[in-house]
């Protein structure tokens, strides 16, 4: 066997189990807060932006790498070989890892709060920690209820982005808290998809995620409707002239939606081929956020 050969397989699966694609997640909430922020009072702060987002994929890290130490106690991630704990075989390691980067996140949250004398910032992301603990941390794992779409949502949508405005202005705007709405259902969808492969490991680890709850083909039906309803939604703030109409740029973002519908009611049932789809759901998230907050600049 070669080096190559030994790498390859290895390097893929460290891949798997850190995800670059999926860090777009926590930078979209701060990129559309942000971008909202300058349409409304000219504010552009590039210091608390990129601090903004440096913490934010820190935050996420914690919220992935604690992800696999938790779901190592419960034995759903069995047959995970990605799963950072399994990879590595030192849980305690990667828990500290995890908590670094909290503690490094939370230290530039914390400028930004020095920054505006203001805690108001520190405030509410302490608070999408809190749900993000909530998801998947002991005694709670509401995760395994079935609830994690909800705290997602909120996490990334309204909490995320008002956070976000916030650091621009410190102010609040209805504007953004609309906006927020299509950032959380954009980013719920991911977390949607993310559970079809799984069901036989969810029903043996006892987690009622969405899709054990609806079945395969319910799932497959809802992500449809969850899916369709960013665009129409885009169009209705436009409509009320709560946002600029170059906002429908997001709307560059349906082929990905058209394909991520399509591959799931096609592929439901069929774990090793429906995998893939939580990352064309990271696609259409990914579009459609940039897209739409460039609508708010141009
Ligand atoms: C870790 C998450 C999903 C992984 O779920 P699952 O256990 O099914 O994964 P594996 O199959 O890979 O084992 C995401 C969970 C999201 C959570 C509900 C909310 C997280 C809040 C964040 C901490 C907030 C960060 C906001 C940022 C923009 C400041
Ligand atoms: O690994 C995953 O499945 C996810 C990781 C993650 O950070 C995230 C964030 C927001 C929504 C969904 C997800 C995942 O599905």
């Amino acid at each position: 066997m070669t080096t190559k050969q030994i790498l390859y397989p290895n390097t893929k699966l460290w891949m798997a189990a850190i995800k670059p694609p999926m860090y777009s997640v926590a930078i979209m909430p701060i990129w559309v807060g942000t971008a909202v922020a300058f349409a409304e009072t000219k504010i552009f702060n590039g210091v608390v932006f990129s601090t903004f987002v440096a913490a934010a994929i820190l935050i996420l890290a914690w919220e992935n790498i604690t992800n696999d130490v938790f779901d190592s106690e419960t034995g759903i991630d069995q047959n995970k070989h990605h799963s950072l704990v399994n990879l590595t075989g030192n849980k305690p390691l990667i828990f500290w890892i995890g908590n670094l980067c909290l503690g490094l996140g939370l230290l530039g949250i914390l400028a930004i709060a020095f920054w505006q004398h203001d805690l108001t910032v520190i405030g509410i992301i302490l608070l999408c920690c809190g749900l993000g603990y909530m998801y998947q941390g002991p005694p709670f794992r509401l995760g395994y209820q079935g609830l994690g779409e909800i705290l997602c949502f909120f996490a990334f949508g309204p909490l995320a982005v008002e956070a976000a405005y916030y650091s621009q202005t410190q102010t609040w705007s209805m504007t953004s808290l609309a906006a927020s709405v299509i950032v959380g259902i954009a980013t719920t969808l991911i977390l949607f998809c993310s559970h079809f492969h799984q069901v036989k490991d969810d029903i043996a680890a006892g987690k009622r995620s969405p899709i054990v709850r609806l079945g395969t083909q319910k799932g497959a039906q809802v992500l449809v409707w969850f899916t369709a309803s960013i665009y129409p939604l885009t169009l209705l703030f436009v409509l009320l002239g709560i946002s600029p109409v170059w906002t429908l740029l997001s709307w560059v973002s349906l082929p990905f939606a058209v394909k991520l519908c399509r591959h799931v009611q096609e592929n439901h049932n069929q774990p090793d081929k429906v995998s893939n789809c939580k990352f064309i759901a990271v696609a259409v998230h990914f579009w459609a956020c940039l897209l739409f907050g460039l609508g708010f600049i141009l």
